[in-house]
């Protein structure tokens, strides 16, 4: 913490996981209202930043995060809205806009995907089969190795309870560059709690602060318990950057 006292601060932090509690269900997350109120707090402070960066589609997040003045990254980075409001996309964005609605469409319309949710994002997808029985989850990973095949502008991580699809090239990483070219002045901070978050975590090595929600935290960054400490930790970000205010 001592890191961050008299400097201006640009806290950059994952959703799912780290600020909201994981649910069965994507579509059923929602932030505590504690959590609410800490966010709009930093909105406040004159030299803070706030982003949330996540792998959820842009337009699913601004609902989830519906917080004026927050810098909101959706489909890990790839399409963001900065404080005005105004939306920026990843250069090869445009090139997935198609694409992601084929996949969509070509998921939809396979008969062993009744069951599956399939999450559409901007320029991402993700398919949620975490209820499915073994036999049919069988199924659905034959179709996704089918779709592989025929989509190598896409990255497939392929897991047990889903699949992130995901633009070759495209990962949080990208996003935080850009944040820390846009703010040179300012001090970066990172959370994140998954594998979607490593490369942040990496990029700030050596030039910010990074947190991992979780038991093992990856080198280059602090472990953090949950939810509940990752509460405390924004509290104490408030608190030095306030003293910091009232000091100036
Ligand atoms: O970068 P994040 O904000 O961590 O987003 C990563 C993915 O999170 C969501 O899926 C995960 O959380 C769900 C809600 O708790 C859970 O049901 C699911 O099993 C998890 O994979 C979201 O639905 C995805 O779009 C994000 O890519």
């Amino acid at each position: 913490m001592t890191k961050l006292s008299g400097r201006k601060i640009l806290l950059m932090t994952d959703f799912d996981g780290t600020i909201a509690a994981y649910r069965k269900d994507p579509r059923k997350v929602s932030l505590a209202k504690d959590m609410v109120a800490i966010l709009q707090k930093f909105t406040r402070q004159p030299n803070l930043k706030l982003a949330v960066v996540s792998g959820r589609g842009l337009q699913d997040l601004e609902k989830m995060v519906n917080i004026r003045g927050i810098i909101l990254a959706g489909c890990f980075g790839g399409v963001f809205r900065d404080e005005q409001g105004k939306v920026h996309t990843w250069e090869k964005a445009p090139d997935y806009f198609g694409p992601v609605e084929e996949l969509a469409e070509f998921f939809s319309r396979s008969p062993v995907f009744k069951g599956v949710y399939i999450e559409k994002k901007e320029i991402a997808l993700t398919l949620h089969y975490k209820d499915l029985g073994v036999k049919k989850r069988r199924e659905v990973l034959k179709v996704i190795e089918e779709a592989r095949e025929k989509n190598p502008i896409f990255n497939f991580h392929v897991g047990d309870k889903g699949t992130e699809i995901i633009p070759q090239g495209l990962g949080k990483g990208w996003f935080i560059q850009e944040m820390l070219k846009k703010y040179p002045d300012f001090y970066p901070v990172f959370l994140g709690n998954d594998w979607v978050d490593l490369e942040g975590i990496e990029v700030l090595r050596g030039q910010g602060l990074a947190f991992y929600v979780g038991d093992t935290p990856p080198p280059g960054s602090h472990g953090l318990s949950g939810l509940k400490e990752v509460k405390k930790l924004f509290k104490k970000l408030l608190a030095v950057n306030q003293a910091a205010l009232n000091a100036s």
